[in-house]
């Protein structure tokens, strides 16, 4: 891949009520959660892409969907893309969640989800758009950075965000972006 925009889903039902969850078909966006991917979508409705790729999970591809809609392209759905692995606490509140390193949890690790978004982002040519969750894309960006877990922790990936990166050059553009600035438009004309 040349370039390739990383966006969050808008809003979901998950993230209203605290679920930790890869359900392929439930909690869909609120309705919050469509508009924040509608600004997305109309935002980049006006940069030149190859494709738009989605994780399964119905969040991502309800948003993926919109985007598509938007800018006429051709979706495809990659499992590489899908939510972190919750293992035994998958649909549970976060809240009940012990404070653990994931690996102690049987959570998926960091180094996994960043694996395979790297794996799936070199897969592709050209520009694309990936349409993923929140750990992952922050996964995704710190191998950029070259940062682990920890050291990018405070890294917001925010609901229907757009975190732009030069791939071919591993440079980071935008990291967690509501707003596609002009000098990254170009890079996209
Ligand atoms: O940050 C997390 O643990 C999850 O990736 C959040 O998931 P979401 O982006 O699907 O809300």
């Amino acid at each position: 891949m040349e370039y390739v925009i990383l966006v969050r889903h808008g809003e979901s039902m998950t993230n209203r009520s605290g679920i930790l969850s890869r359900e392929m078909n439930k909690y869909g966006l609120t309705d919050n959660g469509i508009e924040q991917a509608k600004f997305t979508a109309y935002q980049l409705k006006s940069m030149n892409f190859d494709m738009i790729i989605s994780s399964p999970v119905l969040r991502a591809r309800e948003t993926a969907r919109i985007i598509a809609n938007e800018t006429n392209l051709k979706l495809k759905i990659d499992d590489r893309a899908i939510e972190s692995d919750f293992g035994q606490y998958e649909g549970m509140h976060i809240n009940e969640i012990p404070m653990k390193p994931r690996e102690e949890l049987g959570m998926e690790t960091f180094e996994s989800q960043q694996a395979r978004m790297i794996d799936l982002i070199d897969s592709y040519n050209g520009r694309c758009i990936i349409v993923s969750h929140a750990f992952p894309i922050r996964a995704a960006i710190s191998y950029y950075l070259n940062m682990d877990e920890q050291e990018s922790f405070g890294i917001e990936i925010r609901y229907a965000s757009m975190s732009a990166i030069d791939v071919k050059n591993k440079r980071i553009l935008s990291i967690g972006s509501l707003l596609i600035t002009d000098r990254i438009k170009k890079r996209f004309s």
